[in-house]
C-alpha cells in the first residue's frame, strides 16, 4: 500500500488518511492530535495522566474535564489572565510576524531541533509555532500562551496540513508529563527554568530566543528621540538563563527587515514600546521607517 502524506512527512497523527483529515472539523484535528500523543500530556490541577479524549473533552484520572472549543484549542487556567496585549495587537503582530519578520530568526531556531513533541512556550498569536511546524514536519507542535486573545487568534484561520495544537495556559505549570518533550522554544517571552527542566526529555534542547542591543532600534530612537533607549540591554535575561545553563551556546541573529507603511503602521501598534509615544503617533507614522532592524541571541542547551 502506498503510504499517505502524513506517513512520508512522519506527523504523528495517528493513521487517517489525508483525505479523511481534510474534512475532519478543527476540534476533530485537535482530538487526534491529543489522542496520539496523550501520554506525553498530564493535568495541569491535579497533575494526573490524562485518561482520555472523546467528545471535545479531555479528562483526567481524577476526573478534571478540559473541553476543546470550535477552534481546537484547550483552556487550562482556572480564571483568564489578563495582559497587556489586545487584540488589536495581537493582531498587528501576526501581520508583521506574517510577513515573515521573524523567519530568518526562526530558520536559526529550526536547525537546533530534534523530531519529537515541540512546545512553544509563551507562543503568542501563534505565528512562530505554526511556521516551525510548517518547516519541521517530522515533530508534533505545541502552542501555549497565557492570554486567551492569542490563543484565539492561534486557533483561527483554516487548519494546517501540520497544525499545531494550541492551548491558554501558564509556562510555569505546564499540561506536560515529566521529561517527554523533545524540544522547548521560548521566543520573547518569560520563562521558567524549573518547569522547564522538568518537562524537557534527556537530550531535549532547550532553544531561547531573546532581543538583542539593537532590536527594534529605529522605532525606539522614533519613540525616544531625546532619551538613550534606542538599544535595549538583554544582559538581565542572559544572565539569569546562563547562570542556569552555563554550557548554553548563544548564537546571534541580525538582519534588516523592508516595511511598507502599512507593515510600519502594524510594526508600530504590535508593541508596548509605543504607548510612550501615542501623543506622537500620526506625526510618527506619517515621518515611517523604510525598514527596521531585528536582532537576537539565539541560546540553545541540551538537557542532561
Ligand atoms: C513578547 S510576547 C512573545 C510572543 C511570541 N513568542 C512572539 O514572539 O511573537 C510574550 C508572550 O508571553 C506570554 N506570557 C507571559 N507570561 C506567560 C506565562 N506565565 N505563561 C504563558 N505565556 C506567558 C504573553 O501573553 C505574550 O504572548
Ligand atoms: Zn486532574
Amino acid at each position: 500500500m502506498r503510504p499517505t502524506i502524513c506517513e512520508l512527512v512522519g506527523v504523528n497523527y495517528g493513521d487517517i488518511e489525508m483525505k479523511e483529515r481534510r474534512k475532519m472539523t478543527k476540534r476533530d484535528v485537535a482530538t487526534q492530535f491529543l489522542d496520539s500523543n496523550l501520554t506525553q500530556f498530564r493535568c495541569p490541577s491535579c497533575h494526573a495522566a490524562f485518561r482520555q479524549v472523546a467528545d471535545g473533552t479531555v479528562t483526567c484520572e481524577a476526573g478534571h474535564a478540559f473541553d476543546l472549543s470550535k477552534k481546537g484549542t484547550l483552556f487550562f487556567l482556572k480564571a483568564p489572565v489578563t495582559t497587556e496585549y489586545t487584540t488589536e495587537m495581537l493582531t498587528n503582530r501576526q501581520k508583521v510576524l506574517g510577513a515573515g519578520f521573524f523567519d530568518p530568526m526562526l530558520k536559526v531556531v529550526q536547525r537546533f531541533l530534534t523530531p519529537g513533541l515541540i512546545l512553544d512556550a509563551g507562543s503568542g498569536e501563534g505565528t512562530t509555532t505554526k511556521w516551525l511546524a510548517t518547516h519541521q514536519p517530522n515533530s508534533a507542535f505545541v502552542g501555549i500562551d497565557i492570554s486567551k486573545p492569542a490563543i484565539t487568534l492561534a486557533g483561527s484561520g483554516p487548519a494546517s496540513e501540520h497544525q499545531p495544537l494550541f492551548a491558554v495556559g501558564d509556562l510555569a505549570r505546564l499540561p506536560f508529563a515529566d521529561n517527554g518533550l523533545a524540544g522547548l522554544v521560548n521566543i520573547l517571552s518569560p520563562a521558567n527554568y524549573q518547569e522547564f527542566d522538568r518537562v524537557l526529555a534527556p537530550g531535549g534542547r532547550l532553544i531561547k530566543v531573546i532581543p538583542n542591543a539593537h532590536y527594534l532600534q529605529e522605532l525606539r530612537a522614533l519613540v525616544y528621540p531625546e532619551g538613550n533607549h534606542a538599544t535595549y540591554d538583554n544582559g538581565p535575561v542572559k544572565r539569569h538563563f546562563m547562570a542556569h545553563y552555563p554550557n548554553a551556546s548563544v548564537t546571534p541573529v541580525s538582519y534588516d527587515f523592508d516595511l511598507t507603511p502599512d507593515l510600519f503602521a502594524a510594526l508600530f501598534a504590535m508593541t508596548p514600546l509605543t504607548w510612550q509615544a501615542m501623543d506622537r503617533k500620526s506625526a510618527i507614522l506619517q515621518q515611517g521607517l523604510t525598514h527596521v532592524t531585528a536582532d537576537f541571541e539565539v541560546a540553545v542547551v541540551t538537557v542532561p
